[in-house]
């Protein structure tokens, strides 16, 4: 019975804040603040120039500690703590990781820890803000496509930082399917449903199909030297990055600096969630992968990571797909494995154009000029979507994924 209570909640992905149509996509964020928050949102829609122009420690210096009790509804907290989460990379990284700053002023501090206690979410830039809640499109009543998408905010980086946080959305966007299908899924183990279930399971794989057509659209949105030079820096955290050992102080918050993790694809609940429908485990074995992705479920928010824990405590479909001992539902099940190991390979070549390659060729000019103080800059670089052991994060997934394949009875 156990099982039963807790899946049969599986019903209901609205209570999840998952959309049918959007998945773990935010549907239609807000763009606009109440005008007495225009000190945050006017910072945030000039980050590149202000950073550029040298000037964006001055502006927040001059920026009021608001208060955060004329911010109404889930909504209007996400895009505040989208700005709030922009302007503190923004500042923090703004000499791009030569010289960093060890405080956040308060008038930033204040509220982004506010407003990030409120959503159950860390005081730092996650996949959440800059992805799942930083778009709008240009026609209300268009598609969601790149030609009808754009972004709120951004950082230095040029255009990379629409096509990078736009194929994020877009791969998101081609789960919801995929997602939509795993409560059928659940049901259908609860009801011995094989018909259905086999349907669903093709449903699946189809969106894995799907969502790596959509990563292609990278190659042709983001260019390798503005990812890996600028855009890499500002998604950076401060936790295990040898620029900022301590950590950052949130002044007015905390008397002792804190620490945390930087943006990272990890933190996709899509990237969890297939993994965990299918049983795919990842052991503490190969290194730190089984527990970062564990770190990474708290970067997520608070509906989402409930989905997962619910999923990972309901029936297993591996379990259920081994007893029937029926063909097709083999078939269909190894078919969805076979899709995820593919796009996590696809995951790593895009890793090696964009961060590997870079990287070397960042080594070679270290070797012969007055080195390129991004490499290894943060935990990007360790686990992020960064160097060497962000490669070796995703090789280990990727083959956990291809051992998941049913054997032959
Ligand atoms: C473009 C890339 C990126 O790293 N985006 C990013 C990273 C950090 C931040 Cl802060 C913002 C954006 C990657 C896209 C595809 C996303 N994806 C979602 N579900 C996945 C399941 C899989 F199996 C898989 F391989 C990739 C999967 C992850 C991000």
């Amino acid at each position: 019975m156990e099982h039963e209570d807790k899946s049969e909640s599986l019903q209901n992905l609205e209570e999840f804040h998952i959309s049918e149509e959007y998945g773990f996509v935010l549907p239609d964020p807000l763009t606009e603040l109440p005008d007495y928050y225009a000190p945050w949102m006017n910072v945030a829609a000039n980050l590149p120039h202000l950073i550029e122009g040298h000037q964006l420690r001055r502006e927040v210096a001059k920026m009021p500690l608001l208060s955060t009790r004329y911010l109404r509804g889930h909504r209007q907290l996400r895009l505040a703590r989208l700005a709030l989460g922009f302007i503190t990379m923004g500042y923090v990284w703004q000499g791009g990781g030569r010289q960093t700053v060890k405080i956040l002023p308060r008038a930033l501090a204040v509220p982004y820890c506010t407003i990030s206690e409120l959503l159950d979410l860390p005081p730092i830039l996650v996949y959440a803000d800059c992805v799942l809640a930083n778009w709008k499109k240009r026609d209300p009543c268009g598609p969601l496509n790149a030609e009808n998408l754009d972004i709120l905010f951004s950082f230095p980086g040029g255009d990379s930082n629409k096509g990078f946080f736009l194929v994020s959305l877009l791969v998101e966007a081609a789960a919801a399917a995929g997602i939509k299908a795993i409560p059928i899924i659940v049901n259908a183990i609860l009801h011995h449903g094989l018909c259905s279930l086999e349907t669903a399971l093709q449903d699946v794989a189809l969106s894995i199909c799907k969502m790596r057509e959509a990563f292609k659209l990278i190659h042709e949105g983001v260019n390798p030297g503005a990812f890996f030079r600028s855009l890499r820096i500002y998604l950076s955290g401060w936790k295990d990055n040898f620029l900022m050992p301590e950590g950052l102080v949130y002044e007015g918050v905390w008397d002792s600096p804190k620490q945390f993790f930087g943006g990272s694809a990890a933190q996709s609940s899509t990237l969890q969630c297939f993994d965990v429908l299918l049983g795919i485990q990842h052991s503490a074995a190969q290194g730190f992968s089984a527990e970062y992705l564990g770190c990474m479920r708290d970067y997520m928010p608070a509906a989402h990571r409930a989905f997962i824990q619910t999923l990972a405590s309901g029936p297993s479909l591996r379990q259920f797909v081994l007893a029937t001992g029926d063909a097709g539902l083999h078939a269909a099940f190894n078919k969805c494995v076979s899709e995820l190991a593919a796009l996590r390979s696809y995951h790593m070549q895009i890793a090696t154009k964009y961060i590997t390659i870079p990287a070397g060729r960042c080594q070679a000019e270290q070797q012969q000029l007055g080195g390129c103080v991004h490499e290894g800059t943060s935990v990007l670089s360790e686990r992020g979507t960064g160097g060497t052991g962000f490669m070796g994060f995703l090789k280990a997934i990727r083959d956990t994924t291809r051992k998941a394949q049913l054997t032959e009875q």
